[in-house]
């Protein structure tokens, strides 16, 4: 397979730039998910101190809170990404 074949375009010139943009994508993915896993490090921290003191491990307000943060700066598809990330670090509820 040609670069060209690789990342769909029809010139040598596109295939270029989709190759350095995949790359910096790449990168960006790498981060996103080092960050998803300190996140879910530091909730880990919260819900324990919250379960040892007697409390639940799930806090309903804060996550609208969260909720709401993420669809004020991404719209509609930010409340799921927001919905996923509390899946990831609270589990299922
Ligand atoms: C981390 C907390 O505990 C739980 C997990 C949350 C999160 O990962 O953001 C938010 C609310 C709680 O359901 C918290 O209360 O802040």
């Amino acid at each position: 397979m040609t670069t060209i074949d690789v990342t769909g375009a029809r010139t040598p010139e596109a295939a270029d730039v989709i190759t350095g943009a995949r790359e910096r994508i790449d990168s960006l993915d790498d981060r996103i998910i080092g960050l998803i896993q300190e996140r879910m490090a530091v909730s880990a921290v919260i819900q324990e101190a919250r379960i040892t003191s007697g409390g639940r491990r799930v806090n309903l307000s804060r996550e609208m809170e969260i909720l709401g943060h993420y669809r004020d700066a991404l719209g509609k598809p930010g409340t799921s990404l927001a919905m996923t990330l509390l899946e990831l670090c609270r589990g299922r509820v």
